[in-house]
């Protein structure tokens, strides 16, 4: 599991972590692990070593200047040509007489020489969100070479995963934290400006409460899915119910279903409109009609029938998702709901501009919540999936190509039919999103995918998963 922590959290980690070392040791593990980052970046490893590789740091005034100036005195060594443009007067002065004493240079200006690299050592996370204009003209200077952001890249709202208006923060190639994620690394909009994260670990680990937020990984996703067993018969493995599509929308109730039948439950049952009923027994022959389930899937292209349609799964008192068109019927009194929207169902659910959802996912996730008492998949780009206990799973896997119509109703299958297999609705969410995320990239190899073809990827990344080939 990737987790991650609030700035306070961090802080008191590390508040105690440091009464239990000599003074500068967090800083020394933290700037040794950044330097190691940066010089596999350059490719330092061949013959001519570091040699005639330019690294400029930019230094601000707290801590996070601290570790550029102290990692720029270990490039130094190296024979990396390191300059530092320090940014405020009161910059880190340990850090400035290493550097200096390992042969970099203070500069005030931007180079003369072009760097290979910036090392963004502006601020961590004691910054606030937005530059300063020191720091906005430096980056200006240094416009197209690629950043390593220390900690977080500067200018990002570090527990939200906000970013300040008129791309006022550092883009990264990679970021380099330490101890533990923070929050920006996962949610976005801050997540697609912090390039590769790599975390150096500087002992915080058994220090750490419960994260803020966290991101499966492809062991927790093995752990939590449920394969059948010797002695499984498909009824005790979960029977899921798809009540979606209709006359007017008829692709929606056959792309649903054929998220529901990536074959994690025993059976799938479809209740609706009979023409679409039978395009969906002519491409899944084994779906079968009413009858008792384990979970319903609820919503996507269901229409001006959306609510009687609810109505009646809700009825069987069974976990339920509820997506699309459901979405403005799901009752506030429902735990065992999953809601799907997307932003802008997002925000007609809580009257807000659906801008402001997309600039604010996980403020708007967690809105939802409280609102509903359920958990809420909020899709985007990392789709955020919320508890109503606080607890918060961002989806890091997935591509730009699964932005694709009908992949949402893809997804409310899958999850329907995890719900069925018996996983809790946080965890059908989760895993479902990240299933749903693997398949697309594994699908679209780099290039263009359809619904369909998310929906198809699903067994053999399943199998993957596993621990199978997954050919
Ligand atoms: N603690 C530890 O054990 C370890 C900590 N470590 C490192 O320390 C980092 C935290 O350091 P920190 O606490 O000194 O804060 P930091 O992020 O450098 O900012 C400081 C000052 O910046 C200023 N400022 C604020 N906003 C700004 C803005 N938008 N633009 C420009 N300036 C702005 C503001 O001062 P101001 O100028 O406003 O008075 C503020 O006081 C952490 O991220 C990690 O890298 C590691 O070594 C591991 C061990
Ligand atoms: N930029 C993106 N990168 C990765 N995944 C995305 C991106 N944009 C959207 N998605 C995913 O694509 C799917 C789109 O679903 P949705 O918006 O419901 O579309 P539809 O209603 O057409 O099915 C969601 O799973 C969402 O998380
Ligand atoms: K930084």
């Amino acid at each position: 599991m990737r987790r991650a922590h609030t700035v306070e959290q961090v802080r008191e980690a590390e508040r105690q972590l440091m009464a239990t070392l000599p003074e500068g040791a967090l800083m020394q593990r933290a700037a040794h692990g950044l330097a190691h980052a940066v010089l596999d970046l350059l490719g330092t490893g061949g013959a001519g070593g570091a040699y005639g590789r330019r690294v400029l740091l930019l230094v601000g005034s707290g801590d996070n200047g601290g570790d550029a100036l102290f990692a720029g005195a270990v490039l130094a060594r190296r024979g990396v040509a390191v300059e530092a443009w320090l940014l405020s007067e009161r910059a880190h002065e340990a850090g400035r007489r290493a550097l200096l004493a390992a042969g970099g240079r203070v500069v005030d200006a931007p180079p003369r020489t072009r760097p290979d690299l910036v090392v963004d050592g502006v601020v961590g996370i004691g910054g606030r969100a937005g530059l300063k204009p020191e720091a906005r003209e430096a980056l200006a200077a240094v416009a197209g070479v690629p950043v390593v952001a220390v900690d977080v890249p500067s200018g990002v709202a570090v527990d939200t995963g906000e970013l300040p208006p008129d791309g006022d923060h550092v883009t990264a190639a990679l970021t380099v934290t330490f101890g533990t994620h923070k929050v920006a690394h996962l949610a976005d909009p801050a997540a697609a400006v912090v390039g590769a994260v790599h975390l150096v670990d500087i002992g915080l680990g058994p220090l750490l409460p419960p994260p803020a937020a966290e991101a499966l990984q492809t062991a927790d996703v093995a752990a939590l899915l449920r394969p059948p067993v010797g002695d499984a018969q498909k009824y005790g493995r979960g029977v899921v119910g798809v009540r979606a599509g209709s006359a007017a929308y008829p692709g929606a109730g056959l792309l649903s279903t054929a998220g529901a039948s990536c074959g994690l439950a025993g059976m799938v049952r479809y209740v609706g409109d009979d023409a679409v009923h039978d395009l969906v027994r002519e491409q899944h022959p084994e779906v079968v009609g009413a009858g008792r389930v384990q979970a319903w899937v609820v919503g996507s292209g269901s229409g001006d029938g959306a609510a009687g349609t609810l109505a009646e799964a809700l009825a069987d008192d069974v976990p339920t998702v509820v997506d699309a068109d459901a979405l403005v019927h799901a009752p506030r009194d429902r735990a065992d709901l999953v809601l799907t929207p997307h932003a802008g169902e997002a925000a007609r659910l809580l009257d807000a501009e659906r801008d402001d959802v997309e600039a604010r996912p996980l403020e708007h996730a967690r809105r939802l919540v409280e609102a509903h008492g359920c958990v809420v998949l909020l899709k985007g780009r990392h789709t955020i999936v919320a508890h109503p206990d606080g607890r918060v799973r961002v989806t890091t896997t997935g591509t730009p190509w699964l932005a694709t119509a009908g992949a949402g109703d893809v997804l409310g299958g899958l999850v329907g039919a995890l719900l069925a297999s018996g996983l809790d609705p946080f965890d059908a969410a989760s895993v479902g999103s990240w299933l749903h995320g693997a398949a697309a990239t594994r699908a679209s190899g780099g290039g263009p995918i359809t619904a369909g073809d998310v929906a198809r990827s699903l067994p053999p990344v399943i199998t993957a998963v596993l621990g199978g080939s997954g050919a």
